[in-house]
């Protein structure tokens, strides 16, 4: 296995990881679940806001069944995907697959049901030779690298540099819920707000939290959204680590946390936006690019989901979270008609990959993958 080599979303890409949904069986509903998905969740029941999450940060966490046709044909989809992109001649790795009745897994002062490894976009950072794993927000997430820790010792193996981000304990208190709250009545929600963290003996004040999905990367250059004091800690720890090399550019709020259904890159000067505001967002170097902005989604190219019975985790924008495989090809959901259409407009070639269920799991392609080997090197796409 060559060295990691992974700077940017759209050289060539050699080696991939495909995230395993094996076994995602439900969400654990708890106050750092509920708050990492607020924006989602706030426009759709109202119920599920505080006081229940006191319970559940008292404990009483909540399981929330999948139905198991959903997570059968998102497994379907997902080995589909580590098919195609192995048809591509990419060298596709896989994470440990969840077993079947896992049991908790806990923290200080917390237990919580893990989850597969399936959108490993998030809780690592490939940043050319360094595998960076990032710090969780949600508790039933704590663990999820350590599914993929077979893969990354074969990597560290063959030279590659290894770290992990300091680690949040996750109490109540850990938690800046400001984003929550400056956000609730925009989203219309009649969302409770998150009123009263309970305390516990090990709370260590406001911690560091940002997910890998949360950073865009271009070369030298990376622009990481931050929307409240756990991102803006996370931003801080990158500026340290890597300042003296990369041009870390922080951007407030484009996103409640994830970067990667806004704006993606495409190749040098083009970025797919969710709308054309995403380029006054954007660092002043990269405003001059061209922005790739898709027709409206298309209700219609939804599955039908229970209001109370399935819980919809994903705006309906999940689409433009396509996974590149080269500066002319992208792999984009086969639902997702006006996008192809646009994207094959301005001469890319489109492969078509099914994935249903991308509003209840959280994540499409590019989430679902992490791309550990890409040809392109630490440019300066500035210049
Ligand atoms: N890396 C990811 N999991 N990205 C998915 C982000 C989804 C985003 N919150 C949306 O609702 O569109």
């Amino acid at each position: 296995m060559p060295r990691l080599n992974s700077h940017d979303d759209f050289t060539p890409l050699k080696e991939v990881i495909v995230g395993s949904a094996a076994n995602y069986v439900g969400h654990d509903r708890d106050v750092s679940f509920e708050l990492f998905h607020h924006e989602n969740l706030s426009g759709f029941r109202s119920d599920w806001a505080y006081p229940r999450l006191t319970r559940a940060a008292a404990g009483h966490r909540e399981s929330w069944t999948i139905k198991a046709r959903y997570a059968e044909e998102l497994h379907e989809d997902v080995e589909a995907l580590a098919a195609t992109l192995a048809g591509l001649g990419v060298v596709v790795h896989r994470p440990l697959p969840l077993p079947p009745d896992a049991a908790p897994i806990a923290g200080l002062g917390w237990e919580a049901a893990p989850t597969p490894a399936l959108n490993i976009r998030d809780n690592t950072l490939i940043l050319g030779d360094e595998i960076i794993e990032t710090p969780p927000a949600i508790r039933s997430r704590y663990l999820e690298t350590r599914l993929l820790a077979p893969v990354f010792t074969t990597y560290w193996e063959a030279g590659a540099r290894w770290t992990t981000m300091p680690r949040p304990t996750l109490t109540d208190n850990s938690f800046d819920l400001s984003y929550a709250r400056d956000t609730a009545t925009t989203l219309g929600g009649p969302t409770e707000a998150i009123e009263d963290p309970q305390p516990s003996p090990y709370d260590v004040g406001v911690e560091m939290m940002l997910d890998g999905a949360q950073v865009l990367r271009l070369g030298r250059d990376l622009v990481v959204n931050v929307a409240q004091e756990n991102h803006t800690r996370g931003a801080e720890w990158l500026q340290r680590h890597l300042g003296h090399q990369y041009r870390v550019h922080r951007v407030w709020r484009m996103a409640d946390n994830h970067i990667d259904s806004m704006v993606l890159a495409l190749k040098p000067g083009v970025f797919l936006a969710r709308h054309d505001g995403i380029r006054n967002l954007m660092p002043e170097p990269l405003r001059s690019w061209r922005f790739i902005v898709p027709p409206e989604p298309d209700a219609g190219a939804f599955p039908v989901y229970d209001d109370y019975e399935d819980l919809v985790l994903t705006s309906p924008y999940i689409d433009l979270n396509v996974l590149s495989v080269d500066e002319h090809t992208v792999l984009v959901n086969e639902e997702c008609t006006g996008l192809a259409k646009l994207l094959e407009t301005e001469g890319f070639v489109v492969v078509p990959v099914r994935h249903r269920h991308r509003r209840l799991f959280g994540g499409g392609f590019h989430c679902f993958t992490l791309d550990t080997h890409r040809t392109g090197g630490f440019e300066d796409y500035l210049s």
